[in-house]
C-alpha cells in the first residue's frame, strides 16, 4: 500500500536531518525544496517501517534519496542516537521517527520480502534465480563511512541500500549480474535486489534499483586497510642509508608490493570479463576530444569552487589537451571509481566492489564507456593517497599522526621522499601485474594514464572539499608535485 502523507511536519524533520548524513551527495549547496516522492508502508504497527523516496531540489538540480524510517511510540535506549524527531499524529505518524537501518526489527523483514519476491506498492523485492534467501538474520549497518548504507546480515549477506537514486538499473547490480554470468571470480555473488517500479519517481521505463543483496565476504580486509598497515610499517623504520628507494621499502617489513601486483592482475582479468560481457568499441578522435573537453570542464568547475586548485590549472589543462591526440582507443565498461577502498582481499584473492562509478557523476557518465586505464589511474592515485595522507591530512582527520614511528622527527623533504618511495614501489608492482595479466601496458600509454590521474585528482579535490575538508591537502599535495 502506498501512502502519501501531507508533507509538512515530517518534511521539516527530514530537512534538518538529511544534510548531516555522510551519504548525502548535495553537501555545500542549500536545499531549496524537499518533498516526499513516494512513501510506502512496509510494516504497520509498533514498530512501523516506512520506505520513502525524497525529492530534493538544490538550484536547478533535483535528486532522489532513499530513506527507511522507523516509528515507535517509545524509543529504546539503543535507538536514541538515531532519532530524527517526534511527531504527535501529524502526517498520520505518531511517535518517535528514527533511521530504521539501526533497528534489526526493521531490517530483518527486508530479507523475507526478497525471499518471497513480494511487491508492496511500487517496491518490488527480488532474489537471484534459484536463490533461497535466508530470512532469519538481523541486518546491522556496516562501519564503513561510504556513499551508501550497507546492512550486514550475519556472515551471509551484505545489503547495499543506494541512497541517491539513479534512473534505471543501478550499474552495481547490472555489472555484478553480467560479470557473474561470464564466470568472473573477482566479484561477490548476487543474492537479491529491491527495485522501484518505473514511474514511481518519474524516472522512466526501467525500474530504479534501490538495494543490492550480495554474498558477505567474511574475514576479507579492504585494500585501503592493508595498504595503510604497510605504510605505517614503512614510516616506523629508521631512515634507510645508501639504498635505492624501492629496496628500502621492500626491506622495511610489511611490504605490499606482492599484493599490489596480484591486485593489478585481478584488475586486468575483470577488465577482460567486462569487455566480454558488454563489448568493446573503438573511440574516434572526436570522442577522445570530447573526453578531454569533459576533463577540462570538470577542472574549471572545481577550480571555481576550490581556490587552492587554481595555480595548477594551466599545467593540468596542457596534460588534458594531449589525450585528444592519443589515437583511436578501445573503450569498454570499466569500474569507474576504482580505489583501494573498493577492493577486498578475501581468501580466494582480490574481489572488486561497487561498480556504481563516482557518486558525483551523472547516471549517463557512470555508464559511459571508457579506456580501462582510467581504472588503473584511479588505483595509482589510491597508492598516492595511502602514502601521503598521514603526512598531509591524516592527523587532522583523526587517522593517526605520522609521528608514531621513526619518521616522527624527519624533515618534510625526507618524509616526501618516503611517501614517493612507497607509492612508486606499489604503483610499479600494480602496473606490472596488470600488464602481465593481459591489460594494456600503462608504461606504453603514459600520456593517457597521466591525464586520467590528473582528472581523478581534480575530482578528489572537489570530493574532499565537500565531504572531508581536512583531507583536501592529500590530492592538492600530489597535484602540486605532479603539475610542477
Ligand atoms: N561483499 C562484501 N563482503 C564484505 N564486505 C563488503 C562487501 N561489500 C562491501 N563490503 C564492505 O562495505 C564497504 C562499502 O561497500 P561499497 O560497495 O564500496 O559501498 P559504497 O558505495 O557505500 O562505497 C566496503 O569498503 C567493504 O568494506
Ligand atoms: O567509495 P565511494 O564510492 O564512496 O568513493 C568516494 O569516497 C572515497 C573515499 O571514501 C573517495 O576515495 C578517495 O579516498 C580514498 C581513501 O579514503 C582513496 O583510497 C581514494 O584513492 C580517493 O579517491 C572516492 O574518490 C569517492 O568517489
Amino acid at each position: 500500500m502506498t501512502v502519501r502523507p501531507p508533507d509538512h511536519s515530517l518534511v521539516r524533520l527530514l530537512d534538518g536531518w538529511l544534510p548531516r548524513q555522510r551519504w548525502f551527495g548535495g553537501k555545500g549547496t542549500p536545499i531549496d525544496e524537499l518533498s516526499i516522492g513516494t512513501a510506502t508502508a512496509l510494516l504497520t504497527g509498533d514498530p512501523a517501517l516506512h520506505h520513502l523516496v525524497l525529492d530534493v531540489r538544490q538550484g536547478d538540480r533535483v535528486d532522489h534519496y532513499q530513506v527507511l524510517l522507523g516509528v515507535r511510540r517509545t524509543l529504546p535506549e539503543r535507538l536514541r542516537g538515531h532519532e530524527i524527531g517526534r511527531l504527535a499524529g501529524e502526517d498520520g505518524i505518531a511517535g518517535h521517527v528514527y533511521d530504521a537501518v539501526h533497528d534489526p526489527d526493521l531490517t530483518r523483514p527486508l530479507l523475507a520480502h526478497m525471499a518471497g519476491e513480494t511487491t508492496v506498492g511500487p517496491l518490488r523485492f527480488r532474489h537471484a534465480p534459484g536463490d533461497a534467501v535466508r530470512t532469519d538474520l538481523d541486518g546491522v549497518p556496516g562501519s564503513a563511512e561510504q556513499s551508501n548504507t550497507s546492512l550486514i546480515y550475519g556472515d551471509a549477506y551484505i545489503c547495499k541500500l543506494f541512497r541517491r537514486l539513479s534512473p534505471g538499473v543501478n550499474p552495481d547490480l547490472e555489472v555484478n549480474l553480467a560479470l557473474s554470468r561470464v564466470g568472473c571470480t573477482h566479484v561477490p555473488a548476487v543474492h537479491g535486489w529491491i527495485e522501484l517500479e518505473a514511474g514511481g519517481d518519474g524516472a522512466g521505463a526501467e525500474p530504479v534499483t534501490l538495494a543490492l543483496l550480495s554474498e558477505f565476504l567474511r574475514g576479507a580486509t579492504d585494500g585501503w586497510q592493508l595498504a595503510l598497515t604497510s605504510v605505517r610499517d614503512w614510516y616506523a623504520q629508521p631512515a634507510p642509508q645508501d639504498q635505492p628507494a624501492a629496496d628500502a621499502v621492500a626491506d622495511a617489513g610489511g611490504d605490499f608490493a606482492a599484493e599490489a601486483e596480484r591486485l593489478g592482475a585481478a584488475t586486468a582479468e575483470v577488465h577482460r570479463d567486462l569487455a566480454e560481457a558488454f563489448g568493446v568499441v573503438q573511440a574516434s578522435e572526436a570522442e577522445l576530444r570530447a573526453m578531454a573537453d569533459g576533463m577540462a570542464a570538470q577542472l574549471d568547475e572545481v577550480a571555481a569552487d576550490v581556490p587552492e586548485l587554481r595555480p595548477h590549472v594551466p599545467a593540468i589543462r596542457a596534460v588534458f589537451a594531449e589525450v585528444a591526440d592519443a589515437g583511436p582507443l578501445p573503450f569498454q565498461r570499466v569500474h569507474g571509481d576504482y580505489h583501494l577502498g573498493q577492493v577486498l582481499r578475501a581468501g580466494s584473492g582480490w574481489v572488486l566492489l561497487d561498480f556504481e562509478g563516482e557518486p558525483a557523476r551523472t547516471p549517463g557518465e557512470r555508464r559511459a564507456l571508457a579506456h580501462p586505464l582510467r581504472d588503473v589511474a584511479g588505483m595509482l592515485r589510491s597508492f598516492e593517497y595511502a602514502a601521503r595522507f598521514l603526512l598531509a591530512g591524516g592527523e587532522a582527520a583523526g587517522l593517526g599522526p605520522v609521528g608514531t614511528g621513526a619518521a616522527a622527527d624527519e624533515t618534510p623533504d625526507a618524509l616526501e621522499w618516503r611517501a614517493q618511495a612507497w607509492a612508486e614501489r606499489n604503483r610499479a608492482a600494480f602496473c606490472r601485474g596488470y600488464a602481465a595479466a593481459g591489460g594494456p601496458d600503462p608504461d606504453a600509454h603514459r600520456a593517457l594514464v597521466r591525464a586520467f590521474e590528473f582528472d581523478k585528482a581534480v575530482y578528489e579535490v572537489r570530493y574532499e572539499a565537500r565531504n572531508r575538508p581536512s583531507w583536501l591537502p592529500v590530492p592538492l599535495k600530489s597535484l602540486a608535485r605532479l603539475a610542477n
